[in-house]
């Protein structure tokens, strides 16, 4: 007796044996950017059968809204394989849960999932990289906040075009400020823009602490940390501090810094915290007047060192203009330009960090996926 079959064969008025071709049907199409169909996944949430037509209600455990009619259309036709159903319908919602946190830190309560992006290297786009991919997972269906700790270098506010400071109910915390639907938090709000970042480490690890625990974050399942560059104490400290479901590294395909991302690569595994994947941005310049590609910082770095160290590609972006204009004027590319290539390889990228935390281990014990199957 096949899975829904187990769970209704006595009480469902369809028949065993449709019951069990529906799901192997089911189980022949694996989820965009995972390895696991929607029964593996704990997606299918309930099904209706009115004669021949299937509704499916699913719940997918990673933002991917642009994705869905491709969705809807694989396993449409998965199902159309059989004789007794000749309509499919789709249901969707999405329901990010909280994933597993590394040892020693505890998850927070109103933050699901906090994603860290580093880079070894200053200057290769990593708060540029952090705050599209953060844009990306919330037009995509998250409740997705960023909290820039960039100590030396704070950008989000101008790529957000946050002029206002922090405001506090209750003298105690902070509420966090609002862009484009992200909730945000800089050091840099709390800074005047002039003032030399001249703090000690330990001053600097405790002032991000307080800052990430004393902001109202309101019911996050994507946190998005833009964490100062390099991979000294400051950084060590953090990582160990903050309870972090996975880390992005964001490096550029030059020698110097994939380097330096190495580093930030093995810090993180020092600290057991699973690395998502690695972007290589500036990976190519396209001229702007001829179209010419060039691949100005050299070529496939990022892909290389990713392979060698046994860790995802999530993709290149390309050194472009528009990408600095966006992020200078306050409306990144992602916001900017929803439809263009771009945005695109952003979104692409954030489908990717999503899903592989979507398929991590939960932190609490999973709940049996409760299917109703209905025959009207
Ligand atoms: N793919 C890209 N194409 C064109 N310009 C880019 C790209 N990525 C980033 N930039 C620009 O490069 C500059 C540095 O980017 P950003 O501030 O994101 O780097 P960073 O790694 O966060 O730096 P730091 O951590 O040292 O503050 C910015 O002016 C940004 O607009």
């Amino acid at each position: 007796m096949g899975f829904l079959g187990k769970l209704f064969g006595g009480a469902s008025k369809i028949s065993e044996e449709l019951q069990e071709a529906i799901e192997a049907q089911i189980k022949t199409y694996n989820l965009p950017h995972t390895e696991q169909n929607l029964i593996e996944l704990k997606a299918l949430k309930a099904m209706h059968l009115k004669g021949d037509a299937i509704t499916l209600e699913i719940s997918l455990p990673y933002p991917c809204k642009s994705l869905w009619p491709s969705i809807e259309q694989n396993l449409s036709h998965c199902l159309k394989q059989l004789n007794d159903i000749s309509t499919v319908s789709i249901e969707f919602k999405t329901e990010i849960v909280a994933h597993d946190v590394q040892k020693g830190t505890t998850p927070m309560p109103n933050v699901k999932n906090i994603i860290a992006v580093a880079s070894g290297k200053g200057g290769v786009g990593k708060s540029t990289t952090a705050v599209n991919l953060a844009l990306a997972l919330q037009q995509e269906g998250a409740q997705v906040g960023i909290l820039d700790a960039d100590i030396y270098g704070p950008s989000i506010p101008t790529m957000l075009n946050i002029k206002d400071k922090p405001q506090t109910k209750d003298g105690k915390s902070m509420q966090p400020l609002e862009a484009y639907g992200l909730q945000a938090m800089s050091i840099g709000a709390l800074i005047d823009e002039d003032s030399p970042m001249i703090w000690r480490g330990p001053i600097v690890t405790q002032t991000l602490t307080q800052l990430l625990k004393e902001t109202n974050w309101d019911e996050l399942d994507y946190l998005v940390i833009d964490l100062p560059p390099g991979t000294g104490d400051v950084q060590l400290t953090l990582a160990q501090q903050i309870p972090v479901t996975g880390a992005v590294i964001v490096t550029t395909p030059q020698q110097i810094s994939l380097i330096d991302a190495k580093k930030g690569l093995k810090m993180f595994q020092k600290v057991e915290i699973p690395i998502l994947g690695i972007i290589e941005n500036m990976s190519t310049h396209i001229c702007s007047q001829c179209g010419h590609e060039e691949a100005i910082f050299g070529s496939n770095g990022g892909e290389e060192m990713a392979k060698k160290y046994h860790v995802d590609f999530l993709g290149a972006l390309p050194l472009d203009k528009r990408i600095r204009e966006e992020a200078d004027q306050g409306a990144p590319t992602v916001t900017a330009e929803p439809g263009s290539e771009i945005a695109g390889k952003y979104r692409n990228i954030a489908h990717q960090i999503g899903a592989q935390i979507g398929v991590k281990k939960r932190n609490y014990a999973g709940v049996f996926p409760e299917i109703v199957i209905q025959n009207t």
